[in-house]
């Protein structure tokens, strides 16, 4: 593989430039005038199987931020199911526009472009897309999973995704303090959407003391009543004390506006490329003496469910044992990462792609 750098602005307006910044296979674009679809496919490596990744419907600002996002995403997805164990390559799926345009002919529309491309790329749930819409998009492709339960699938991955950030924040936890109880730790949870709630359960049985914000002051009360949690506001976050900051919203908030604001011992949580720029902020993080459990690692619950259910050899405990494994994989990249005085970030990457490596070689022809 080449030598890959996911930075902040990859080259601008050229398609091929930013495809080849971040080492992409393929990216599809698709387009259907009746229904208002515009989707963007990217799959950034197929070697260790097929490339699968849920599907995120965002009203991005503009073509660019879109295409930003399904590179990177894509590209996130490669590390994850490859340090995860799986055989599957990584890519996402990005619909543009709000998600109130979803509807039967939209979401099959986009399951046809999904069936176009022959199972080099398979879809599941992310932000904004719910196991329902993946029935829709059934009803063209076989290429798709996070189906219902009452339709034969697994159902909603998050459950399991956040048991993954809850064992991957052990590790770093213990690597931070020298114990992985979360017993009085002050943590903050950014976003309490699907991930960030089931986290918060297991936060709870272990007596921590919880901080939320989000976005939705319904979605907020309802959590703080059950659990307990401090409500704060979303702009604060980053200014108060902790000691372990879980963002669970979207990307990104790890920047340039945040870093030097952290006040946290530990950073684990389950959004998708938390870092804006993965070497620049990795290695200021590292520098904080803030540990950090890289993302694509310790939230690799969902695809570890929807890759079991795809592959129809589903067995909730297995998915629950693989997931576990999270905690000792983390430990061992944050050791990698203090022995070799590299970020975990790059620590996790290189790991992934010594795993790509290896595979790739074992598939050569005979
Ligand atoms: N659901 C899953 O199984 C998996 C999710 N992820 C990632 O985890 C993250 C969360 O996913 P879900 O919980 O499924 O999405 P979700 O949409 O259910 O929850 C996200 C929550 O973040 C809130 N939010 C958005 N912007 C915010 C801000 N600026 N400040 C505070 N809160 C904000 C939203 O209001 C929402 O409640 C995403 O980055 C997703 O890609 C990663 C792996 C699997
Ligand atoms: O959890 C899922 O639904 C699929 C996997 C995925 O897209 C992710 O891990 O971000």
């Amino acid at each position: 593989m080449l030598e890959i750098k996911a930075t902040e602005s990859v080259r601008e307006g050229s398609i091929f430039g930013q495809i080849s910044t971040m080492d992409h296979e393929q990216l599809v674009v698709c387009h259907d005038q009746a229904t208002g679809l515009k989707a963007l496919i990217g799959i950034h490596n197929t070697v260790l199987g097929p490339a699968l990744g849920g599907t995120r419907m965002w009203p991005y600002a503009s073509e660019a931020e879109a295409i930003t996002d399904v590179l990177r995403l894509s590209r996130g997805m490669t590390f994850k199911n490859a340090l995860a164990g799986l055989n599957l390559g990584g890519g996402k799926a990005v619909l543009i526009g709000n998600p109130s345009l979803k509807n039967e002919a939209f979401l099959r529309r986009f399951g046809r472009f999904v069936e176009s491309l022959g199972g080099r790329y398979v879809t599941a749930e992310d932000v904004n897309m719910k196991t329902s819409d993946m029935e829709y998009i059934a009803m063209e492709t076989r290429h798709v999973t996070g189906l219902p339960q009452i339709k034969g699938g697994a159902g909603d991955p998050s459950p399991v995704t956040a048991f993954g950030v809850y064992m991957g924040m052990k590790a770093g936890a213990k690597k931070a303090f020298g114990t992985d109880s979360l017993s009085g730790k002050k943590i903050g949870v950014q976003g309490v959407g699907q991930v960030g709630k089931y986290l918060i359960e297991y936060l709870v049985k272990e007596g921590a003391e919880i901080i939320i914000t989000d976005i939705f002051e319904d979605k907020l009360k309802e959590i703080a009543n059950a659990s307990g949690a401090t409500i704060v506001d979303p702009n604060v976050i980053y200014d108060l004390p902790m000691d372990i900051y879980a963002p669970c919203a979207l990307g990104a908030t790890i920047n340039d506006q945040t870093i030097e604001r952290l006040k946290c011992a530990v950073i684990a949580g389950g959004a998708n490329n938390q870092l804006k720029d993965e070497d620049k902020h990795g290695k200021i993080l590292m520098e904080k003496g803030i540990i950090y459990a890289p993302d694509f690692l310790i939230n690799a619950g969902g695809v570890i469910n929807v890759g079991a259910e795809y592959y129809g050899d589903y067995h909730k405990e297995s998915v629950f044992a693989q997931t576990e494994k999270i905690y000792d994989t983390c430990l061992g990249i944050l050791d990698k990462a203090e022995k070799e005085k590299i970020p975990a970030q790059q620590a996790a990457i290189e790991a992934a792609k010594a795993r790509i490596e290896a595979i790739g070689r074992v598939k050569l022809p005979f």
